[in-house]
């Protein structure tokens, strides 16, 4: 069901400073930071040949990635984000099994335009995994 491996999210204290190491001392090619008001977040996409890493950082009082990021000062892998045909399929197979998908369960538009879905970390290996419909 799942596709390639869109992107891995890292959640980063300090965007500026996340921006120029990626930039400056890994040498990839890192967009313009991007407000999504939706999401409660800041994203910068940084591009590699086969993926992308998408670099967070708190948008609003209710960004869900505050608790996240009090939790690890310095940041972490926030999530992973994989490919899907059909996301209402893949949603309604995922809820079958009793995963638990955030928010009220219908899909939203992300970073890249496209649907986005995000399942419970506790039913997923501790690991937040979000689905992209592409
Ligand atoms: C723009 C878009 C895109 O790519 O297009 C994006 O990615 S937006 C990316 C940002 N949006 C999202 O993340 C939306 C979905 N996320 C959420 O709804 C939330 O962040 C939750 C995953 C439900 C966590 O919420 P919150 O931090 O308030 O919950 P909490 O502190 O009660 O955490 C409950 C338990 O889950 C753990 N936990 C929390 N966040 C986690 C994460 N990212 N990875 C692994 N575990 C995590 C906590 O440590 C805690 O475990 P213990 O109980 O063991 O201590
Ligand atoms: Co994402």
């Amino acid at each position: 069901m799942i596709g390639r491996l869109n992107h891995v999210a890292i959640a980063v204290p300090d965007l500026e400073a996340s921006i120029a190491q990626y930039r400056d001392v890994l040498g990839a090619k890192v967009s313009e930071p991007q407000d999504e008001p939706d999401h409660g977040v800041t994203v910068v996409f940084v591009e590699l040949p086969n993926t992308k890493i998408e670099l967070l950082y708190p948008l609003g009082e209710n960004s869900p990635i505050k608790g996240f990021l009090e939790k690890n000062t310095s940041g972490g892998i926030h999530h992973v984000c994989y490919e899907v045909d059909d996301i209402l399929a893949a949603r309604d197979k995922l809820k079958a099994t009793g995963a638990r998908v955030l928010g009220d369960g219908d899909p939203k538009i992300g970073a890249h335009g496209k649907p986005v879905l995000f399942l419970h970390p506790k039913d997923f290996n501790g690991t937040l995994v979000e689905l992209e419909q592409v």
